[in-house]
């Protein structure tokens, strides 16, 4: 449990309705623990009247108390019917308290659960990107959706029961106590509670089987979701390729491995109960056999054997709470494999501020490896001013993608430094550098939003018209105005209600909006047909303008206009220049612009 305190912060914001539940659940401990039994002794003498000489007479009704009652209620039928009032008010104020319990909890809860998944959302934000390689989307929903819930239930919930649950057992060893005090002949009944430390045994068994088992279910439910996602984000290609009964099939096999998995918790889960009933039922039988013969009254029997019952209840229920306890252990450690994991790109804790105005980017001695013992990036070396147009061009893997990614910062170099306009990026806060750069990339994402907030993201605080403008000048404009509704088009995932070519310029028209001294083209008209890339290269002409430019494309048509070309062959680069000095100059350049022209012919 301690592993659960950090996280009662949580319960801070929600402090009060957590305290109201908390003593509701109190007032139903101990309506029912020591309630019923002492209604149950209420009661019973009122029905059977004339049971003999262990009749209790019911304190509650003296003589005077009765004698406002009207005369045609003789004193019996009073008796009868107070005691059958106590019946639906005890359980009215137990099924009140029960209700105010579950309601009040639940509201804390959820607002717990919202605040759980907020934050590991929030780290996720900041992780670094190789994270996401590295873990399957669907695993992580699974850990933000499924596993947050589990560990709610345990600081809630099971709070819930550690607290009120031992008020059911005071209530109901109270009444024990209270009882067998009024009647010491039984004084030895209490004996039989004596079984209760037996519980102990399967208690601990059965919370450590769950505590495994439960964690290879979190993990199977990740699986499970992952290749959920996986399927889900790719119908085209499931279709295109007849994979839909390998999908099925391999859906079926996890579905069948996570069930198996579930089954073994439920079993570990619902063992124990009965077990902890054969131990109160050795508990009761041994009470009866100390009763037997006592000469104790019926109701008196009866409210003790219910008093012991109650007396059992919590302790089955904190039994039962272990292995929430245990499984709640599992999805924490899944939960802070993400919310421990280093945020290794941060800002510093006084970052310097960026010049702005320019966009001159230095790479010096620039080596870099996303593993650091294989370098992919090898003593890089150049210097690029503001408004130059600079494209990355090699062969497939040479490292194209790997050096962009390097400026905003996606990557922290391994050795060596990147500068802007002077200062290292690393001593610059990421938000003050990914504000001097605009990325359009090969696929852009766009959000399921409207087209209009779509383009705004580029700068939140831009105006109507400057919205308008970006998108005239990324010939977006006609497009926009053209669609039934217009710039409240809803986009869909990832922007799949539009064109190739039109998500392309929505994202131009972003980064016109954005209008940063650094823009980075990564292969962004890749995805153009012959007509939409005219215009789209238009746009980008115009975009580029006074920016300090990076390119990376594989059509050479679109770096005609590149200030400087870098050729990067393994990782380094091997040549600098225009198009006619490497032409002439660099045979690996001309045999790539070779291929490329002569596969184009
Ligand atoms: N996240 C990563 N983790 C490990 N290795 C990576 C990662 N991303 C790329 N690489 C490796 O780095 C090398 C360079 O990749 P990069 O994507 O930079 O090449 P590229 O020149 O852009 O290639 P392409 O033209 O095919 O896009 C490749 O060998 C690739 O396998």
């Amino acid at each position: 449990m301690k592993r659960f305190i950090p996280y009662y912060s949580h319960l801070k914001q929600v402090r009060w309705p957590f305290i109201g539940g908390i003593f509701f659940g109190i007032c139903f401990g101990i309506s029912s623990g020591f309630g019923i039994p002492f209604m149950l002794k209420k009661v019973l003498p009122a029905l059977f009247p004339d049971t003999g000489e262990g009749v209790t007479p019911l304190v509650l009704l003296s003589g005077e108390e009765a004698s406002w009652m009207p005369a045609i209620i003789v004193p019996e039928q009073y008796v009868l019917i107070v005691a059958l009032f106590l019946l639906p008010i005890t359980f009215s104020i137990r099924g009140i308290s029960q209700f105010l319990n579950a309601y009040l909890l639940n509201y804390a809860g959820l607002r717990v659960l919202e605040s759980i998944r907020a934050d590991i959302f929030a780290h996720l934000q900041f992780l670094h990107l190789d994270y996401f390689r590295k873990h399957k989307s669907g695993d992580l929903i699974s850990r933000v959706s499924n596993d947050t819930t589990v560990v709610k239930g345990v600081i809630v919930e099971a709070t819930n029961d550690i607290l009120i649950q031992p008020f059911t057992l005071i209530g109901a060893m109270g009444y024990l106590v209270w009882e067998t005090l009024q009647h010491p002949e039984v004084l030895h009944f209490l004996a039989c509670l004596l079984v209760v430390p037996l519980c102990i045994l399967p208690i601990r068994y059965v919370g450590k089987k769950t505590l495994r088992k439960s964690q290879a279910m979190l993990g199977q439910a990740g699986e499970l979701n992952a290749i959920l996602t996986e399927s889900l984000q790719s119908p085209r290609d499931i279709r295109a390729y007849n994979l839909e009964q390998r999908e099925i099939s391999r859906f079926r096999q996890q579905v069948r491995k996570f069930f198996k998995l579930q089954l073994k918790v439920v079993k570990y889960d619902k063992m124990l109960s009965p077990i902890i009933e054969v131990v109160a039922a050795l508990g009761i039988s041994f009470a009866i056999y100390q009763i037997h013969g006592s000469g104790l009254d019926q109701e008196s029997v009866i409210a003790l054997i219910g008093a012991l019952y109650f007396a059992y209840t919590p302790i089955k229920k904190l039994g039962g709470l272990n292995n929430r306890i245990r499984q709640g252990e599992s999805a924490l450690n899944r939960i802070e494999e993400v919310l421990y994991s280093p945020i290794e790109v941060a800002s510093p804790a006084i970052p310097v501020p960026i010049p702005a105005g320019r966009g001159d980017v230095a790479f010096e001695n620039v080596t870099f490896g996303y593993d650091p013992e294989n370098p992919i990036l090898k003593d890089i070396n150049i210097g690029i001013r503001t408004g130059e147009i600079v494209a990355l061009v090699g062969a497939t893997g040479a490292g194209k993608s790997t050096f962009i990614n390097l400026i905003p910062r996606f990557y922290d170099v391994t050795s060596g430094r990147i500068t802007l306009n002077g200062i290292d990026l690393r001593k610059a806060s990421l938000a003050d550098l990914r504000n001097h750069i605009a990325l359009v990339s090969q696929q852009p994402i766009l959000f399921n939003d409207t087209i209009y907030n779509n383009i705004l993201l580029g700068r939140p605080e831009a105006s109507r018209a400057e919205v308008e403008e970006a998108a005239r000048r990324a010939y977006a404009f006609e497009f926009v105005t053209g669609l039934p509704e217009g710039w409240d088009t809803i986009v869909g995932e990832r922007g799949d209600r539009l064109s190739g070519g039109q998500r392309q310029r929505i994202a131009i028209a972003r980064a016109f909006l954005r209008n940063a001294p650094i823009l980075i083209l990564d292969e962004a008209t890749s995805a153009l047909d012959t007509e939409s890339e005219a215009q789209v290269q238009g746009a980008l002409e115009e975009l580029t303008r006074g920016k300090t430019t990076f390119i990376i494309a594989h059509r050479f048509s679109t770096i005609r206009n590149a200030t400087k070309i870098l050729v990067l062959d393994q990782g380094s680069i091997i040549a600098t220049g225009t198009h006619a000095e490497l032409y002439q100059g660099s045979p690996v350049y001309k045999n790539l612009y070779d291929l490329q022209t002569v596969g184009a012919g």
